[in-house]
């Protein structure tokens, strides 16, 4: 196996060609696998827990649709690949693979804690302290950070693919699962007609539009991570919704208003700050590592807070909110009861054992229509990458911007500063060979969510329907092909004045994938 040496040291994954990959499949013996309870199911397949001599290991297994189109076994692969180079606390650690009659199945430590998802919907956000938020956004920087050293974007980050393990009383630690849709980056060659892929709720403008993109989509996505945990994926999901009326671009001025008065300034600004439109003003993983590591060492009360937010109103929704008037104070109330009331009974998620989606003991449920949302998707674009659109703010067109480079971070003594580090990590990349990123026509034309074991009907249906892609979600109608035209009805959708208040009684029905 070789490792790719640069000048700045060992970077990027050590190599292996496609064979070396398959051959894993039987660095596992399936038989000394005892399998178990299933807990986990996504859209590639079905995660089960099993014992490994002994040792708790999650094993998941790929739908046998592998047999239908070859490109999940190529996701697979990839996932193996990736994921056997990756060394990191906060990352979910490989052990092996199998295959077991016509199933493939990847093998990883086995964590016992639920995902983030879950974590903040059990106890409602306001509940969790900020210390903790804090470091649970720093552990995911840090796997972030790692990752794109290696030269990996993952493209799905989201709370699902965080999963929260205690480590102790009241202690946690974070890890990134599901590297289905993280690919190695080679930015030179690489950042022109990447395939669409992420979930509608985190995934960043320009890779929504077809834009080029980068592993800055990666920081967006974190960005919209951190508006959850400081605001609740409820209030993220519904009042802070993206839309193509704003070609994607999230509102930072409604956020700052969301956000509780407690939150510590700097935490709010660096969400705000990942969560800028134009990539390239978003930060690095690394500044993202050394600012939190800086707010986390010190203790909260030395933390300026957010504080009351100024009025705010709502060029969406025309009303004028009061902060003042307890009824809209989130923190106060909405946002526990947003997260609590959301549970039906009905757990799609829950764990058969009662672990991983029942962290604090309580029932933790997923109303079927709220997870929709956060599916994968993937499309192929076959078209050449679209400019990401300029928006214009009516003069406040800087408002994404004006946080870049931001003075709250003090970095510790004798650290580089915050330009030197952003510049440092814009540095070469390896010549990594990856395969064509992009996936065959039919898996092209699905959600990759559609594609479930489970729901082999919707399948088949889906099948047959030809140019069923990510058009649909963005409330085009009637639903339009993404393909170069279908581009630029949505990029021709994009006001270049201050958004207007949408017509909500003739809002057109979303169509559900
Ligand atoms: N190592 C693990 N330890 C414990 N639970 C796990 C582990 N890996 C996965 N799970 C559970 O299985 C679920 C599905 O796993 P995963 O996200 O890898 O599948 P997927 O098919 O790639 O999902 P997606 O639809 O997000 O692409 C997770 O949400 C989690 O609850």
């Amino acid at each position: 196996m070789n490792i790719n040496f640069s000048k700045d040291g060992i970077t990027g994954l050590p190599k292996s060609s496609k064979e070396e990959d398959e051959n894993d499949f039987s660095s596992i013996d399936f038989s000394d696998l005892v399998m178990d309870v299933e807990i986990g199911r996504g859209s590639f397949g079905q995660v089960q827990k099993a014992s490994y001599f002994g040792t708790d290991v999650a094993v998941k297994q790929l739908s046998s649709l592998v047999l239908i189109d070859p490109d999940y076994f190529k996701f697979m692969l990839r996932e193996i690949k990736i994921l056997k180079g990756m060394r990191h606390p906060n990352i979910v650690q490989y052990i092996g693979a199998c295959s077991h009659e016509g199933r493939y199945m990847i093998v990883t430590e086995y964590i016992k804690g639920g995902d983030l998802h879950q974590f903040i919907k059990a106890r409602g956000v306001s509940n969790i302290p900020w210390t903790l938020r804090m470091k649970l956004a720093f552990d995911i920087a840090s796997a972030f950070s790692y990752l794109h050293s290696k030269k990996v974007i993952f493209r799905d980050l989201k709370a699902k693919n965080i999963l929260v393990d205690e480590i102790g009383d009241g202690l946690y630690r974070a890890k990134v699962i599901d590297f289905g849709f993280a690919r190695i980056f080679d930015g030179a060659k690489d950042n022109n007609n990447l395939t669409i892929c992420g979930s509608e709720n985190t995934m960043s403008p320009e890779v929504i539009v077809g834009s080029s993109y980068n592993d800055s989509c990666d920081v967006y996505s974190y960005g919209v991570l951190l508006l959850e945990l400081i605001c609740g994926s409820r209030v993220v999901k519904t009042q802070l919704k993206r839309t193509p009326m704003n070609a994607f671009d999230m509102n930072l001025e409604k956020a700052e208003f969301l956000a509780p008065e407690s939150c510590p300034r700097a935490f709010m600004d660096l969400a705000k700050w990942c969560c800028s439109y134009n990539p390239k003003d978003r930060p690095t993983f690394k500044i993202v590592v050394e600012g939190l590591k800086v707010l986390t060492n010190q203790p909260l009360k030395d933390l300026p807070i957010k504080g009351k937010s100024k009025p705010y109103i709502d060029p969406d929704e025309d009303s004028f909110i009061d902060p003042n008037d307890d009824s809209n104070n989130n923190e106060n109330n909405n946002e526990n009861d947003n997260e609590k009331n959301s549970d039906n009974g009905n757990n799609k998620n829950k764990n058969k054992n009662g672990s991983g989606g029942d962290i604090s003991g309580s029932s933790v449920i997923i109303k079927a229509d709220e997870e929709e949302s956060f599916n994968s998707v993937v499309y192929k674009e076959d078209a050449v990458a679209q400019p990401l659109p300029n928006i214009d703010y009516g003069g406040q067109n800087k408002r994404q911007n004006n946080i870049f480079n931001p003075s709250f971070f003090t970095p510790p003594p004798n650290s580089k500063s915050m330009m030197d580090l952003k510049q440092q990590s814009s540095a070469a990349v390896d010549d990594d060979e990856e395969d064509d990123d992009r996936p065959s026509e039919l898996l092209t034309s699905l959600t990759i969510s559609e594609i479930r074991y489970a729901n082999p009907k919707s399948f088949a249906s889906t099948v047959s329907t030809p140019n069923l892609n990510y058009a649909t979600i963005l409330d085009q109608d009637p639903p339009k092909p993404l393909s170069q035209s279908a581009s630029a009805t949505i990029l021709g959708g994009i006001p270049t004045q201050p958004k207007k208040k949408p017509n909500n009684k003739n809002k057109k029905k979303k169509k559900k994938l």
